[in-house]
């Protein structure tokens, strides 16, 4: 669905980006994990047709991605920033449908996202009536309701609280396995990419590079307490903290050799 292609990004002098190439397949959900500073949400802006990459290309669907595809969405990390307090919730929602769809039609979809991200009740409130857990819930579902090919995600969880962070995590994997959403969401949280995700792509310090491509082996039932404190959870973690810490190009050689051995020993 998604193919990114030696993608760099320099921001004057500065390069943010450099010659980052992956695939995302339907029905994904794949975590970006890098450094604080590193260029994740530039890569994720490049991604989203939001900035144009200085060279390299990004095909959604075999199509060159120039601007915003219509059938892309993004869910930043300032739910505060992202929602127009003067709109109820339900109008938020409905906001980028109003060019596309009737008015029936658009308040429909959007009680249906509000339902699946638990806030059927709270259609009628404003933004500001809700906590930050709920204010980014209905960010959430704002993206889910335009049905996007490709949902991106820009630390959406960083600015709430432990335990809302978790339902969020929980409540997006639900979401995304039911719908079948294609996700692509960037995180510095090493655990949180190794719990959400099918694969995890670790960048190295900036400029960005892709030093591994992890898949996640973990059973597709996930739980906050049991998925980690399994030993798999454990060792996967441990193998990005590892990639993270020695960005050399021989980390990820080093990932595989760490992979079998826990394996043989297992
Ligand atoms: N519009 C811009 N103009 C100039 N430099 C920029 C711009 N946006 C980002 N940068 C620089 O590019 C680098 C990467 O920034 P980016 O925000 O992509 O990193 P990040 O990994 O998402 O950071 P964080 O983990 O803090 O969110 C930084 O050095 C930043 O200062």
């Amino acid at each position: 669905m998604l193919e990114v292609q030696h993608l760099d990004h320099r921001f004057g002098g500065h390069q943010a980006v450099r010659d980052v190439s992956f695939t995302v397949d339907a029905g994904q959900l794949v975590c970006i994990v890098g450094p604080s500073g590193c260029g994740k949400s530039t890569l994720l802006r490049c991604v989203a047709g939001l900035i144009r990459p200085s060279s390299g290309t990004v095909q959604l669907h075999g199509d060159p991605v120039t601007g915003v595809p219509e059938d892309l969405a993004v869910v930043f990390q300032d739910y505060s920033r992202s929602l127009f307090p003067w709109l109820s919730v339900a109008s938020n929602v409905e906001f980028p449908l109003r060019s596309r769809l009737r008015r029936r039609e658009r308040r429909a979809r959007a009680l249906e996202a509000l339902e699946a991200v638990g806030l059927g009740d709270a259609a009628r409130k404003f933004p500001w009536q809700l906590s930050g857990g709920m204010q980014q819930r209905v960010s959430i579902a704002r993206a889910l309701a335009r049905r996007p090919a490709l949902l991106l995600m820009d630390e959406p969880f960083a600015s709430v609280d432990a335990q809302t962070r978790f339902e969020l995590e929980d409540l997006l994997r639900r979401v995304q396995r039911e719908q079948g959403s294609t996700v692509l969401l960037v995180t510095h949280d090493i655990d949180e990419s190794v719990y959400l995700s099918d694969r995890v792509l670790v960048l190295s310090s900036s400029p960005a590079s892709i030093v591994a491509d992890l898949p996640v082996d973990l059973p597709a039932e996930r739980d906050q307490i049991t998925t980690r404190e399994s030993a798999r959870f454990v060792a996967l973690r441990g193998n990005v903290a590892r990639l993270l810490r020695s960005p050399a190009p021989e980390a990820a050689a080093d990932v595989a050799e760490w992979e079998l051995a826990e394996r043989s020993a297992t």
